[in-house]
């Protein structure tokens, strides 16, 4: 099912010649993160390129909640912000749908406010885990009352009288750290946040932006990011980059299907981000960056994707895993159309996204005709070569977006049509994925009835 509604049985087809140009949306972590800190700014922030997926409209509605004003005119989101520590006590449960980044980091932000609020989410995001934020955000005084496991349904009590928090990430995550960064603006003093592995550093770059004193060191320890409390947050004007997550369907469509050439124009390369094409050149991939140039002090290109009969399997480095973790699964579905063994280490996370992102690819990819082999925190997909792969399955998108596209990138190589049970998940990060995929040429479409 689809969390709004009836599941939407989709199909792709065996493709030739994807052209054009790929105008994907904006980036989804950068997008929650200026309606966040502009509902903590004082003042109005103004945001055009906001991605318009479900789960960043969530973000947006629960920002309402709290008590900024946030509604769009024209093409720009205009968000009156609170100020740090001005969030009202909400009247209703927060429903963040599908997003762990939407509910991991407004619990964050609440956390060092004296008000309560409650948090559920959809079939998938009530799975969860939520103990990664909720341990740290304890110490700075705030508690948490949710279901057995740490799962939502949840209320979050925030503290009345915060303490500044040091903490060590025991998970590469984003969303944990960028949680007890928002929850330290309302501490006094210095929070400070230590990551093993360097994860996406959006938040700090955006918290500089807006005026926070924010410095990160490179240590024995690994990042030191250092934050100093209850700073007046400056309203901004935020321009937000296309997403390279987003940029990976049309990008590893066009490497696997006969005859193409696509340009994704203007995707942000910031290196916490960018594995993926790494990856995918590593693997000799016809992949280019075009026009490389510097956009609000993050690199940007154009990418140029071309078929590439001739990918070969490589050896992921598990160092390289956070900077491209959300592009696994269609990591995998390049990988089946290499020849010899992709290894993809160090990707436990994969485990607890919107689903086991693991098994869920694993089980399609061997119903298609690829073997798969996994440990609790790797995976190896022996691949096939171009033309080879008999396809042919419905696929399970288990309510998560990305499984559901990939599996549907990989129906336009396959020999046979491969097809999914529901594509509604694809709207929380990409609602325009059919759109701009049949536009380059992909016969891509919604079934129906599911077969
Ligand atoms: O901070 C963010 O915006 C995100 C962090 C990552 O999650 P983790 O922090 O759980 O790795 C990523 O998977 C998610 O899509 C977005
Ligand atoms: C993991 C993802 O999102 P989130 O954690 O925000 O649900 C994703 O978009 O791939």
């Amino acid at each position: 099912m689809s969390s709004h509604g009836e599941p939407i049985p989709m199909i792709a087809r065996r493709s030739e010649g994807l052209r054009g140009e790929a105008h994907v949306p904006g980036d989804k972590s950068i997008s929650h993160r200026s309606l966040i800190l502009g509902a903590m700014a004082v003042g109005e922030t103004r945001v055009t390129g906001l991605l318009e997926g479900q789960d960043v409209l969530d973000t947006a509605k629960a920002m309402r909640a709290f008590g900024a004003e946030v509604e769009k005119r024209g093409d720009t989101w205009h968000v009156q912000g609170v100020g740090v520590g001005g969030f009202a006590e909400p009247e209703q449960v927060i429903d963040c749908g599908n997003s762990g980044t939407g509910v991991r980091l407004i619990m964050g932000a609440m956390a060092t406010t004296p008000i309560a609020a409650t948090f559920t989410g959809d079939a998938s995001l009530n799975k969860r885990p939520m103990a990664r934020v909720t341990d740290p955000l304890a110490l700075f005084g705030a508690r948490a009352y949710g279901r057995e496991g740490g799962r939502l349904p949840m209320t979050i009590v925030g503290a009345r009288d915060p303490l500044p928090v040091r903490y060590a990430t025991p998970v590469p995550s984003a969303q944990v750290k960028s949680a007890v960064l928002l929850a330290g603006l309302n501490a006094p003093g210095e929070t400070v946040v230590i990551e093993r592995e360097a994860t996406r550093d959006h938040s700090e770059r955006m918290l500089a932006g807006f005026g926070a004193q924010v410095s990160t060191e490179t240590t024995a320890e690994g990042r030191v990011i250092t934050l100093t409390g209850q700073p007046e947050l400056r309203p901004q004007v935020i321009v937000v980059p296309r997403d390279p997550s987003s940029a990976a369907f049309p990008v590893c469509a066009a490497l696997i299907t006969e005859g193409s050439d696509v340009l994704v124009p203007n995707i942000g390369l910031n290196p916490t981000r960018a594995g993926l094409f790494f990856t995918l050149q590593d693997m000799g991939a016809d992949l280019a960056f075009e026009n490389e140039r510097e956009e609000g002090g993050e690199p940007v290109a154009d990418l140029r994707a071309r078929f590439s009969p001739d990918l070969r399997g490589i050896e992921v480095p598990a160092e390289r895993a956070a900077s491209m973790i959300d592009e696994y699964p269609v990591l995998s579905v390049v990988a089946a159309f290499a020849t010899g063994k992709t290894h993809m280490p160090g990707v436990r996370e994969l485990r607890v996204k919107e689903s086991d992102r693991i098994d869920a690819m694993a089980v399609g990819l061997r119903a298609a005709g690829v073997t798969v082999d996994e440990g609790e925190d790797w995976w190896t997909v022996h691949g096939l070569g171009h033309g080879n792969v008999p396809g042919g399955v419905v696929t399970a998108s288990h309510l998560d977006h990305r499984i559901a596209m990939s599996f549907l990138v990989m129906g336009l190589a396959t020999r046979s049509p491969m097809r999914v049970d529901d594509g509604g998940p694809i709207a929380t990060s990409f609602p325009i994925f059919e759109g701009l995929m049949t536009g380059l040429g992909a016969d891509i479409s919604r079934e129906g009835q599911a077969r």
